[in-house]
């Protein structure tokens, strides 16, 4: 992870890993304070078997075990900056994005460079999918643990069983899948990281901080939300997802192991702590968690999203509350996660010289915060676009070829979808406690293919133009007030946005 990209509301905004962007901005680390991310797995503190944790946040950050690093063991093909050769494609940022189009170009034979400070460590993070979305891109494989459904709780009264099964990824497996295709297909890696690009009219120079400079005839930015290289002109005004999670050893939980929990709203953890419950009721924040056994189970309080982020002392707190209330007495924690996921904002300029995918690209989906398995499916059209314009004897090259990527990658049907999305986004920003529980009760009971299709981003403008007015019909009279008020303005923005973005 390299550079601290700017403090906002005490919160730190830290490279991904590069290029990996699902729920992403994030890293697990033992101390809030720490710039660099960190990595630690099965490195448990064992408690006294009757530790419980009391109302302090402090309390649980103390559980946090130092942690280690962990890279693959792979032997990698590495660069030979003596041989000066041009390659076809450079990738800057080793994360999935990354990885996949490294995968697909260099199937087709043509020479891929991957440049990562770190190829070899395993990414952060939990990352969540439906199962659908993996299985549709024959990566089961790399799920480590299914659940038959998910439970949204709306309120203390009001549960939502949701008969759509969901998956945790395996980030070990899903990397060394990845990095083997790579190796056998002969890509080649670079450590370090790229400080500079300079364009000529048919090659780039891509100058790295160890000094070496690869030429290539297209460059890639993988680099997530460090926005590395891809150039942006319109003002960053994203929301921010925020969580604080832990994978934690409980003496027990209430949850039932066969589902994962989605949204947890409740908030009777606050009776008795009064100004966090008024905060809670302005900038409401939901537990989300993955059962792996009665105890063993991944907790993480997040904060949909909010502009400016909400503080992770303030989430970290409302976490402690909540599993207080509960019963869930932690006995040790695995490993802590920091996520911090800028959501919305404009796109990148398009076209330019600079290819990007994942985060960098702006395809976080701007009302959920969600990446991985988007970009996962982006990556063939990317790879494609690369392979068909670069292998085709029609001379494509420079300039020309990148605007036929980009366009490629953002399709007029995908901006409008985006812009859908932010004006989403734009509405749950303005939400309350009460208002966001009532819009998630009407959310979850459209059909199936209207709130499967919004998260997954497989609705385009006219089928979410009848999601938005079935969501409007499922909508109790006071949430539609509230949409009519106030998402009159977002609304009038979609609709200039989408007027004025022409083919
Ligand atoms: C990194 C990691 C690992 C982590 C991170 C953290 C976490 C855990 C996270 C999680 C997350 C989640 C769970 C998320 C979820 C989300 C969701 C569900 C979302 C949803 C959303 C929705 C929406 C936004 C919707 C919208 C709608 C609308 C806008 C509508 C409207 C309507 C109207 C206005 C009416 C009229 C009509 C027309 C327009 C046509």
């Amino acid at each position: 992870m390299d550079t601290l990209l700017k403090t906002h509301n005490k919160l730190q905004f830290l490279h991904p890993i590069h290029g990996f962007a699902d729920k992403v901005s994030t890293f697990t680390s033992s101390k809030p304070q720490t710039l660099e991310p960190k990595y630690s797995k099965k490195t448990h503190i064992k408690l006294n078997k009757d530790f419980c944790l009391k109302a302090s946040s402090s309390a649980l950050l103390e559980l946090v075990p130092e942690t280690k690093k962990e890279n693959l063991e792979f032997d990698l093909p590495l660069y030979d900056p003596s041989k000066g050769i041009v390659v076809d494609l450079v990738i800057v940022g080793g994360g999935p994005a990354g990885l996949a189009v490294a995968q697909q170009v260099s199937a087709a034979g043509l020479s891929v460079c991957s440049i990562d400070p770190s190829p070899k460590l395993i990414w952060p993070n939990n990352y969540g999918v439906w199962v659908d979305e993996f299985e549709a891109m024959d990566l089961l494989d790399c799920l480590d643990t299914t659940w038959s459904g998910a439970m949204v709780y709306i309120n203390e009264n009001s549960t939502k069983d949701l008969d759509r099964p969901y998956g945790r990824v395996n980030r070990k497996q899903l990397k060394s899948k990845m990095m083997q295709k790579c190796i056998s297909n002969g890509v080649k890696f670079h450590q370090a990281k790229v400080v500079k690009v300079i364009h000529e009219e048919y090659k780039s120079l891509v100058m790295c901080n160890d000094g070496v400079t690869l030429q290539a005839s297209v460059v890639l930015d993988a680099t997530g939300f460090s926005r590395c290289l891809v150039e942006y002109d319109k003002p960053y005004n994203p929301g921010y997802q925020v969580a604080y999670g832990i994978l934690a050893e409980v003496e027990e939980h209430p949850f039932d192991v066969n589902k994962m929990v989605f949204m947890d709203w409740r908030d009777s953890h606050l009776d008795s702590n009064k100004e966090l419950q008024e905060r809670n009721k302005k900038i409401p924040t939901f537990l989300y968690a993955m059962p792996f056994s009665s105890k063993r189970i991944f907790l993480e309080e997040t904060s949909l999203v909010a502009r400016p982020g909400l503080n992770m002392k303030e989430i970290q707190e409302r976490m402690v509350a909540r599993l207080n209330h509960l019963g869930i007495k932690v006995k040790s924690i695995e490993e802590d996660e920091y996520c911090v996921i800028p959501m919305g904002g404009p796109l990148p300029v398009l076209p330019q010289r600079v290819v990007g995918i994942g985060g960098t690209a702006g395809m976080v989906h701007p009302s959920t915060g969600y990446m991985v398995a988007r970009t996962l499916a982006a990556a063939p059209i990317v790879a494609r676009a690369i392979v068909e314009y670069l292998g085709s004897d029609r001379g494509v090259l420079g300039n020309e070829l990148s605007a036929r990527v980009w366009k490629d990658l953002w399709p007029i049907e995908r901006r409008r979808q985006r812009e859908f999305f932010c004006f989403g986004m734009d509405i749950l920003l303005k939400l309350d406690l009460d208002s966001t529980r009532s819009f998630f009760d009407a959310f979850f009971n459209l059909e199936p293919r209207y709130w499967h299709g919004f998260l997954s981003s497989r609705l385009f403008l006219p089928e979410l133009l009848l999601f938005g007015l079935s969501l409007f019909s499922h909508a109790s009279n006071p949430i539609r007030l509230e949409i009519m008020a106030k998402g009159t303005l977002p609304l009038v923005n979609m609709v200039n946005n989408l007027l004025q973005d022409k083919e």
